[in-house]
This record gives structure tokens, sequence and C-alpha cells, in this order.
């Protein structure tokens, strides 16, 4: 009999940047095909998935207030490039031989459904994987905060930050190679300590609703497998 599956629903975020593979800008077809592969099998284990997307590979709103746009609409900006990332992501869950549905936090009905916590749910019990698109809706957040958000309504076991490191570091580990990774911490080492690999706001929401946080790397292939089944090299915010 195959083993039951360790989380019964779980939030993926999946890093915008990743998107890009070895590119500089944009989507990478090859690699948007992987993940979504994966996240078909692990669907098909047993485990439903709901993702956030983040859009670093596109736009990121305080990169266009740096350069002197009001922050509100660079933020809307962003929100888009979260959107645009879902309905490639969808499509690449289509062709992978899973149901993936965008659901758009802001109502934009000729591309996606509408996000609605009631529809989310339901999709995700009919097996489809649900890509939480646009964020949260509003300004001045962020895909990291908008995961949290979604894990805690939509009753997540755990939230997944599939990023572009193995884990939480005590520095950034692209800047600084020589600093020391963690295998686990608590919310509130995480929130001392101000990694600035989550923001604040989306470690105190997972914190407040004691879902835990388990940062990976998604470029590496495998990796959201191992995760699932508690193998994969990361590091586990709880507590
Ligand atoms: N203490 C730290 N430990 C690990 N990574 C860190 C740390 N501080 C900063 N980082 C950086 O944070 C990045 C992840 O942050 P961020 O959420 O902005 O990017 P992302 O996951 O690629 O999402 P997106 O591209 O969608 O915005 C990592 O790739 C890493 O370089
Ligand atoms: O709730 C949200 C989420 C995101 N944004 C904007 O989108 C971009 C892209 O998201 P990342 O988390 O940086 O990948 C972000 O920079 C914001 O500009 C938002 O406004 N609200």
């Amino acid at each position: 009999m195959p083993e039951a599956p360790k989380f019964k629903r779980v939030l993926l975020k999946v890093s915008g940047e990743a998107l890009m593979g070895e590119g500089a800008f944009g989507i990478d077809v090859g690699v948007l095909g992987r993940i979504a592969g994966e996240a078909v099998a692990a669907a098909r284990g047993g485990t439903q998935i709901a993702i956030v997307v983040g859009g670093g590979n596109l736009f990121r709103g305080v990169a266009g207030a740096a350069r002197g746009m009001d922050r509100a609409r660079a933020d809307h900006i962003g929100m888009l490039a979260t959107v645009m990332n879902a309905i490639a992501l969808a499509g690449a869950i289509d062709e992978a031989g899973g149901k993936g549905r965008a659901l758009s936090a802001i109502p934009m009905e000729a591309l996606c459904g509408t996000y609605t916590r009631a529809r989310a749910l339901e999709c995700l019990d009919a097996g489809e994987i649900v890509i939480c698109a646009a964020g949260t809706g509003n300004p001045f957040f962020t895909t990291d905060s908008a995961a949290a958000l979604r894990a805690a309504e939509l009753n997540c076991d755990a939230l997944l930050k599939g990023t572009q490191v193995d884990g939480i570091y005590e520095a950034d580990p692209r800047t600084n190679p020589g600093a020391r990774r963690f295998d686990t911490l608590t919310f509130a080492e995480a929130l001392n300590r101000d990694l600035k690999v989550m923001d604040t706001a989306a470690f105190a929401l997972a914190r407040d609703n004691a879902i835990p946080i388990i940062v990976f790397d998604i470029n590496e292939t495998g990796s959201l497998d191992a995760v699932l089944a508690g193998t994969g090299r990361a590091t586990l915010v709880s507590g």
C-alpha cells in the first residue's frame, strides 16, 4: 500500500526569479515545465497543492519606486506580473497532465478565475492545483505575505518557500558565501535575526497561525518531492 502523504495540503510559494532559469528576465519554458511536472507528481501522490507565484522575474514594485514611480502603481504592475506567471504555470500544469487553476485576487475574468476562499477550496478538493495570482490584491505587500495569508485561510499544513537557495542562512548566501546555514529555526529566532529571506509580515502571520515554513531550493530537480517526504535539504521554521 502506498504511504500516506506527510502533508494533506500545502501552500507552495514559487519564486518568480526561479522561473527565469539561466536568463536575466522572463520565463524559461523548460524550468516552468519542470516545476509544473513536480507539482503534478506531488498532487498525484495525494497532497493538495495551492501555489502562490512571485513576480520577481518580471517586475518588482520596490524597483519601480526606486526609479521614481508611485509605489502603489508600481505594485499594481508587480501584481500583474504575478498574474502572467500564474497563467503560464497553470498552462504548464495542464500540459504536464494535471489541472492548473489560476485564481486572481484582482478580478480579470477574461484571463483567469477570481480568487475566493470557497472557490479555491472547491478546486483543491477536486484535485486541481490552484495558483493564487495577484498576491494579496493590495499594494505594499509581497507574494511571501500572500503565501502566508493563503496558507492560513486555506488551512494548509505547511508553507513551502521554493526559492533560489537551499535554506535560511545567517546572511544572504548569495552575497556572503561564508554564511552559516540553519537546519531549523524558531519563528522568534527568524524574526529577531531579521533574516531577509522572507518578509517579517509573512513570518509573523505564519507564526500566529502555527504554520511551519520550509525554505528550499526550487531550482534543484526533485526538491519538492524530497521536501514533501521530509527528506529534502531545507530549513524548517516552526515553534
Ligand atoms: N538570511 C538569508 N538566508 C537565505 N536567503 C537569503 C537571506 N537573506 C536574503 N536572502 C535572499 O533571499 C532570496 C529570496 O527572497 P525573495 O523572496 O525576494 O526572492 P524569491 O524567492 O526569488 O521570490 P521572487 O523572485 O518571486 O520575488 C534568496 O534567493 C536569497 O538570495
Ligand atoms: O500582495 C502583493 C504581492 C505582490 N505585490 C507586487 O508584486 C511584486 C512581485 O511580487 P514579489 O513578491 O516581489 O515576487 C511585488 O514586488 C509587489 O510590487 C503587491 O503589490 N502585493
